[in-house]
């Protein structure tokens, strides 16, 4: 039987299988062969169909999660309990590693046929299709080494406790690709009726009682600013809400590089069902094109068009709103014009690189101990809406010319802080000297900083930065960009070469050239939404102090003299 046929024949299979287990499905869809795109299957609509119409419903029964899974009921019922203490991701793995391991006596059987049986995402590359994706950090998520840390963990060990043979010998090979069919297919599907169970947050007393005092410090200070100095704007009084469309949401990350840091939720802790959707998982994707959605009902899915679509037009679904790193990472496509949400990114490492150049006295040593200080502000903690803070190993820089918050309020604290330590360096070394020295115990330094963070938290909530920080934003941003090879930032890209335009290095240079073009983007528009303040009136404000002491140390120091 030719390749073709089997293909066909997987489709009228899964087709029958559809129509026999879903509650509706429109005549005005259909499946269709779109490998000659190099999409594999889709769905098209035969007619044209009305925003909100309804394409197709699952019910709920249908789709494959720990609820629903052979596996979940063997032992007599005991393995669901295994299965629900586990993270979702190696719930599902388990349970479709079994599904297909039981072959035609699975009742998914013809669904599971039409699952790829092979991946084009990075996982699979080998280190030298990798290097093509150099200098973009989408390297570092790949995630390979904590996928084979996953598989040894349930591997034979938690098989072993769901009494399955079946799923003792699965290979590792076996287990990435069941891995990567639940990165590009599963949905997350809440539970009808779970409560929401989370509790007010309590309110930390220790921090608490550190950020009012900062607090305080700082309003008895502009009450006596306002005496003497009438121009000065009140900064913290605008309660204005420092809001990013691009809210990136990395939770669903699956073997993400999470260094243990964060707890991973047991099905049973989580509100969904990481799940496989048949026939929702259908529908390719594009970021542009996207014409419908999957609307949770208490008993079933139901599939419905967002917009108007068209006789002969492809019915997309939206995989969220990534970037072409991420798709490709994910789903192991790319899309040719770029993602509507591509973002270039900058290092935490770049940054601190720049400013010690910049500014040799603010040395790396300093610098790491600046940004950890800046990542345990209590003051920071209380007062941002992400309970992250703002030190991340990479920053975000939109296509559309837009930054995250959290770039640009620690790029102005590293400004002020490098101005400032430019006005003294010998009481900047010092300080940074000491602070070394101080351990636990709450240095100069440490206190310095905190007012520049409360200062710049002020400014930047008022969409202000200073002039010099827009200059180091530019020169931030453009050194990163000049890491990308020089045809990378010409754009184009060799496509007169052959089968160029299918291979991995194609897709590897369509990130980068995706990547490069958003850094572009914000490099020209240079933190444009914002307005910039001049430098020295910032940095007066928080060496406010310091001079106010000199000038008491240096009359007493006149008089010990005279
Ligand atoms: C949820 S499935 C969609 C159905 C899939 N095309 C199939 O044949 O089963 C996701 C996979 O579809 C492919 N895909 C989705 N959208 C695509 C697009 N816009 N261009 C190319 N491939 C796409 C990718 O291989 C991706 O991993």
């Amino acid at each position: 039987m030719s390749g073709t046929s089997d293909f066909d024949l997987e489709t009228s299979n899964y087709v029958e299988w559809l129509l026999a287990n879903l509650t509706c499905v429109s005549p005005k869809v259909q499946i269709a062969d779109l490998r000659s795109q190099d999409q594999g299957r889709g769905v098209i609509a035969l007619e044209d169909i009305e925003e909100g119409e309804i394409l197709f419903s699952i019910p709920r029964n249908v789709i494959l999660n720990v609820e629903t899974s052979q596996l979940a009921s063997l032992r007599d019922g005991e393995a669901k309990s295994v299965l629900l203490g586990l993270p979702q991701w190696e719930a599902l793995i388990l349970c479709l590693a079994y599904e297909l391991s039981l072959g035609t006596d699975s009742r998914w059987s013809p669904y599971l046929h039409v699952l790829p049986k092979t991946s084009n995402t990075p996982m699979f590359w080998s280190d030298e299709e990798i290097k093509a994706l150099h200098p973009s950090y989408m390297v570092n998520r790949i995630g390979k080494a904590e996928a084979e840390k996953m598989y040894n963990r349930l591997f034979p060990a938690v098989a072993e406790q769901l009494g399955t043979e079946s799923l003792k010998n699965l290979t590792i090979e076996q287990f990435h690709i069941v891995a990567s069919i639940i990165l590009s297919y599963s949905f997350d599907v809440e539970h009808p009726g779970r409560e929401d169970e989370e509790g007010e947050e309590e309110l930390d007393i220790e921090h608490f009682e550190e950020v009012q005092e900062l607090q305080e410090e700082e309003e008895e200070e502009e009450s006596q600013e306002a005496e003497h100095e009438n121009e000065h704007e009140h900064e913290h009084e605008h309660e204005h809400e420092h809001e990013h469309e691009h809210e990136h949401d990395r939770d669903d990350v699956p073997m993400d590089d999470n260094d243990g840091q964060e707890p991973v939720l047991t099905v049973l802790e989580d509100d969904n069902y990481k799940s496989m959707v048949p026939f929702a998982d259908t529908l390719n994707a594009n970021t542009r094109l996207c014409n419908a959605n999957l609307n949770y009902e208490s008993l079933q899915l139901v599939m419905k068009a967002t917009k108007k679509i068209s006789k002969g037009e492809q019915v997309y679904n939206t995989y969220g709103d990534h970037p072409n790193s991420e798709i490709l990472r994910r789903y192991g496509y790319i899309e040719k014009d770029g993602s509507k949400f591509d973002f270039g990114e900058v290092a935490l490492s770049d940054i601190l690189r720049h400013f010690s150049q910049k500014y040799p006295f603010f040395t790396i040593d300093g610098l790491h101990f600046a940004v950890d200080i800046i990542s345990k502000s209590h003051y920071l903690a209380e007062n941002l809406e992400s309970e992250e803070g703002i030190i991340s190993d990479t920053y975000e820089c939109y296509y559309d010319g837009e930054v995250v918050p959290e770039f640009v309020l620690l790029l102005l604290i590293l400004t002020v802080l490098s101005l400032s330590g430019q006005e003294d360096q010998r009481w900047f070394k010092r300080m940074i000297r000491q602070a070394k020295r101080s351990g636990s115990k709450a240095s100069e330094f440490e206190k310095f900083i905190n007012r520049v963070i409360l200062k710049c938290h002020q400014l930047t909530d008022q969409d202000k930065v200073t002039e010099i920080t827009v200059e180091n934003f530019k020169e931030v941003v453009s050194a990163r960009m000049h890491e990308y090879a020089e045809f990378i930032r010409g754009g184009a890209l060799p496509y007169e070469l052959n089968g160029y335009q299918h291979s991995r290095a194609h897709l590897a240079a369509e990130v980068l050239v995706s990547e490069h073009r958003s850094l572009e983007s914000c490099h020209v528009k240079a933190l444009s939404s914002l307005s910039a303040i001049q430098d020295v009136k910032m940095v007066k404000n928080v060496l406010k102090r310091k001079m106010e002491e000199d000038s008491q140390s240096s009359k007493r120091h006149k008089r010990v003299k005279a």
